[in-house]
């Protein structure tokens, strides 16, 4: 065994899904039901420590992520964390073009879900090897480094590794003072939690007059029913608000791209900082009519996009404002780092999706990435947040007065408690024999 170079022994998986569904929690215009959900997996290794990761999911269909990861196990088990680490783009790559299964995609859907969670372990297991968070591994390390770990194949037409080296290399000089500035001053977030579409009108009004008054000033709310429901529910928030605080609305794909022109032009009075998702996600120039077409409002998406090839689709098109990067729709911590490059280079904010249960906890490594060695700035840009599943995390995320905190505990702070991965492993955890022998009774 060798302490700094664990060889990972075995991977373990869970299919883990909390009853969201049951109280509205994460319900849009679309996803009326979201049981939150993952698909975890823990690498095991021949020294004590574990690397963690997960992919988040709907609830039905987990299992399928759960059994993709499975299969995806070979690419690390009997290796040692410096062989995946000292060649992480090689890796990666393997992982995604491994012949037959990458049928099923390519880099997309089902196993690049399931990538993500392997490639996320990884890099939980890489920070708590080099006792870091991983925001602080990834900070530290050489701009050379963050470019050896890109697979820049698909994307060097927009973005070549000397680029990314030169963003990198100009921002790492001034680093040192950010550094003192996040870990003081933290970094913006915003709240989905007051809008959810299966909320109440009396609800929202509460929900958003609490979040104000625990100091946060951006909202998000969902749209995309009715179209007198959606004004009557931005208004209920506006009133609530007031006009100097920002307000998003997230559509969650539900029109098609006339609709979405005629739907934002009608919601343009609630004056949304952006727009989400109005369409299908893979619809690259449809967005871009869209925004040209809704002039000021600014489109946003990316929860969705498949993988870095989209990205660079949807920046190359003009058809986005912001750019939603996801910490496991994409496959994990290495595909990010090539689409938070590109963002810069196109010079577009990143402000990532979260939520659900994990993603907050994840991505605020990716925008703490961003702001020290990317962007350089945190004009514009905020991490969601939303306030479910934190207490089964066991460094959960430190949110105060709308601000992130970032975690100094190494990892990638993904890591569940056992209790909660006993209780709720579907469909043998003690919640879900209970609620299933229940409804058999
Ligand atoms: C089903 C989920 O809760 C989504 O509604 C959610 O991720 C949402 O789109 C968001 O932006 O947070
Ligand atoms: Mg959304």
């Amino acid at each position: 065994m060798n302490v700094s170079d664990p060889r990972i022994t075995q991977v373990h998986t869970i299919d883990l899904r909390f009853p969201t569904s049951k109280y509205s929690i994460g319900s849009d215009a679309v996803n009326k039901d979201p049981d939150y959900s993952a698909a975890y997996c823990i690498l095991e290794t021949d020294g004590d420590l574990r690397g963690h990761g997960l992919t988040f999911t709907l609830g039905r269909g987990t299992e399928l992520c759960v059994m993709a990861i499975e299969y995806l196990s070979r690419f690390v088990v009997g290796r040692r964390l410096s062989e995946i680490t000292e060649n992480f783009a090689a890796f990666s790559r393997q992982l995604l073009e491994d012949s037959q299964f990458r049928w099923l995609g390519p880099e997309k859907g089902v196993i690049h879900l399931a990538a993500a969670a392997v490639i996320n372990a990884v890099w939980d297991l890489y920070s708590k090897v080099e006792g870091k968070p991983l925001w602080l591994l990834l900070a530290d390390m050489m701009p050379a480094q963050i470019v050896s770990a890109i697979d820049f194949r698909y994307i060097d037409d927009a973005l070549s590794p000397d680029e990314a080296l030169e963003i990198l290399c100009a921002a790492k000089q001034t680093m040192p003072d950010r550094l003192k500035l996040l870990r003081s001053d933290g970094y913006q977030a915003y709240t989905t939690s007051v809008g959810w579409f299966g909320f109440s009108d009396e609800k929202i009004r509460r929900l958003a007059q609490e979040a104000l008054a625990d100091g946060w000033t951006y909202f998000k709310l969902k749209v995309g029913g009715d179209p007198e429901d959606d004004l009557r529910r931005g208004r209920i928030v506006r009133e609530t608000i007031g006009w100097e605080n920002r307000l998003m609305i997230d559509a969650n794909q539900k029109w098609g791209v006339e609709e979405s022109i005629v739907r934002i032009r009608a919601l343009q009075e609630l004056q949304p900082w952006w727009m989400e998702e109005p369409t299908s996600p893979d619809d690259i120039l449809g967005h871009a009519r869209i925004r040209r077409e809704t002039k000021p409002t600014r489109i946003a998406t990316g929860e969705h996009c498949h993988n870095k090839v989209m990205f660079k689709q949807l920046m190359q098109a003009q058809a986005i404002d912001v750019c939603q990067i996801d910490s496991c729709r994409v496959a994990g911590v290495n595909e990010n780092l090539a689409i938070i490059l590109m963002a810069k280079k196109f010079g577009i904010p990143v402000c990532p999706h979260a939520g659900g249960v994990g993603l907050c906890e994840y991505v605020q490594h990716l925008s703490a990435f961003d702001f020290l060695y990317v962007s350089g700035t945190m004009h514009e840009r905020v991490i969601e947040f939303v306030d479910h599943l934190h207490e089964h995390f066991v460094t959960p995320v430190d949110v105060r007065r709308g601000r992130y905190y970032m975690p100094e505990t190494p990892g990638y702070s993904i890591e569940i408690k056992p209790d909660s991965l006993q209780t709720y492993a579907f469909p043998h955890g003690t919640y879900w024999s209970e609620e299933l022998a229940g409804h058999l009774a």
